[in-house]
């Protein structure tokens, strides 16, 4: 690198600040006493709002304790535009003695910040975040391999999942793939699209459940100039953007009953109509659709159709729990760390041992997420379990709940937690640290009725 290309990079000291327009007007204002420059995005960003912003390396998220999941989501989201950005969090209403934070905050986060914000502290910590995003960017800007998705595992569910992946990708049949959040639903879908005969047509993404209803209509099908007020410009929706390719519905059980209806007529006769037209366009894609909630409950609840759940479900695939295969960790361990930084970064046995015992309710992406952070935060190049965010109690607590869970949780406990929880099942299951999906699974078994 010569000399100005290294002013340049000091120079560059820009941060995408993703909050409320005016909370994240006031922290750029702030932050440009520093010497930092300010992107803001809102949080409802799409992709024209984002693309001019790829350059960025270190990002800060503005949001309340309770919308912790959704930011998380929102974060996912980002993801695909901004491969390797390291993220803080500012919350807006942290109380040390109320606040309970989310088990996976850390394995987002590197570092969180609260109002009043201590601006030297947060301009500290954009500094040592910048530096070191800058270094993982160099590297893997070098590799072009590491685009190509691949699932890492010697086990052999994970050897099993290949083999299956395998056969799916030679048929065109539509897949619906299960398992808890964070388990590589979405890598898997991108994988058997690359290894299908549609690789070299596209391969497009939509989250069910992070856009608001009235848009997830024309998101999907499109909409035609003037079809309601604010369609400026004709829109092709994700279906048809997805022509000769593959189209991957993620969190599909949140998708609104009435786009059920839509989607299974797009999936008998392979048409779509645009808001707005009546004309009928052929449309040629495969559905690849994914879901960590148990849709044959969804049915029972009379959230999801029955006949598009048999439509989807022709080829399903149960992808498992990071906590069922634990001896694929230090191998994915290795190989995230060996993407991370030029520095080699090295596991020590104790840490690797209480990465075994822990039962990573966030699953590989709790994993990848708490790598990506150590990496950041270690100070020397051998990582130790707090660099992981990982306490020994923490470790303990975690093995106790997932093994009560596997064993029984009892009708007394799930009831409590139901009541306590105001009937929120999210909320619920967060407080018995189990997923949802386990939390249904259990309601059923014990015959609650919600
Ligand atoms: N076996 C694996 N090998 C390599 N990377 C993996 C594996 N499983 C998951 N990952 C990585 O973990 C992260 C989370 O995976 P992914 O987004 O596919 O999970 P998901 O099941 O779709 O989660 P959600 O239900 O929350 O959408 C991604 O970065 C993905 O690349």
């Amino acid at each position: 690198m010569d000399k100005y290309e290294q002013t340049k990079q000091v120079l560059n000291r820009n941060v995408l600040v993703v909050g409320d327009n005016e909370q994240a007007d006031y922290v750029n204002t702030e932050l440009k006493r520093y010497n930092w420059h300010g992107l803001s995005v809102s949080k409802n960003c799409n992709s024209k709002e984002l693309i001019n912003k790829l350059e960025i390396k270190i990002a800060i998220v503005i949001f309340s304790i309770t919308e912790q999941s959704k930011t998380y989501k929102l974060i996912d989201k980002l993801k695909s535009y901004f491969k390797r950005l390291n993220w803080i969090a500012v919350l807006t209403d942290y109380d040390a003695k109320k606040t309970q934070l989310d088990p996976l905050f850390t394995s987002y986060f590197v570092d969180f910040f609260h109002f009043p914000i201590n601006y030297t502290q947060l301009s500290n910590c954009l500094g040592h975040a910048h530096g070191m995003a800058g270094i993982n960017t160099n590297k893997v800007g070098n590799s072009k391999q590491s685009d190509k998705e691949t699932l890492i595992g010697k086990s052999k569910l994970i050897q099993g999942l290949k083999e299956k992946i395998e056969k799916v990708s030679q048929v065109d049949n539509s897949v619906l793939l299960t398992g808890e959040t964070g388990v590589g639903k979405d890598l898997c879908a991108a994988i058997i699209h690359q290894k299908s005969n549609r690789a070299d047509g596209p391969f497009i993404s939509i989250n069910c459940g992070a856009l608001p209803e009235h848009l997830i209509h024309s998101e999907l099908f499109g909409h035609e100039k003037g079809a309601f007020t604010g369609a400026i410009n004709k829109y092709i929706g994700h279906i048809e953007q997805a022509n000769n390719g593959t189209l991957l519905l993620d969190e599909i059980g949140d998708l609104p009953l009435n786009l059920q209806v839509n989607l299974l007529h797009f999936l008998e006769d392979h048409t779509i109509e645009r808001l707005g037209s009546c004309n009928k366009i052929k449309v040629n894609c495969r559905i690849i659709a994914a879901t960590h909630i148990d849709l044959e409950h969804a049915i029972e609840e009379g959230k999801f159709r029955e006949d598009l759940f048999h439509r989807l479900n022709i080829i399903n695939i149960k992808l498992p729990e990071l906590r069922s295969h634990k001896e694929d960790i230090e191998l994915l361990a290795k190989t995230f760390l060996s993407e991370e930084r030029a520095r080699k970064l090295i596991l020590t046995d104790e840490t690797l041992e209480a990465m075994l015992i822990y039962e990573w309710p966030g699953n590989v992406r709790e994993l990848k997420n708490r790598l990506q952070r150590a990496a950041v935060m270690a100070d020397d190049s051998e990582l130790n379990i707090s660099d992981l965010g990982l306490n020994s109690q923490k470790i303990k607590a975690n093995a106790l709940y997932v093994s009560n869970q596997t064993k029984h949780i009892d009708t007394e406990t799930l009831l409590a937690a139901i009541e306590h929880n105001n009937h929120n099942i999210t909320a619920a299951a967060r407080e018995l640290n189990i997923s949802r999906t386990t939390f249904y699974r259990l309601v059923k078994k014990c015959n609650i009725k919600l």
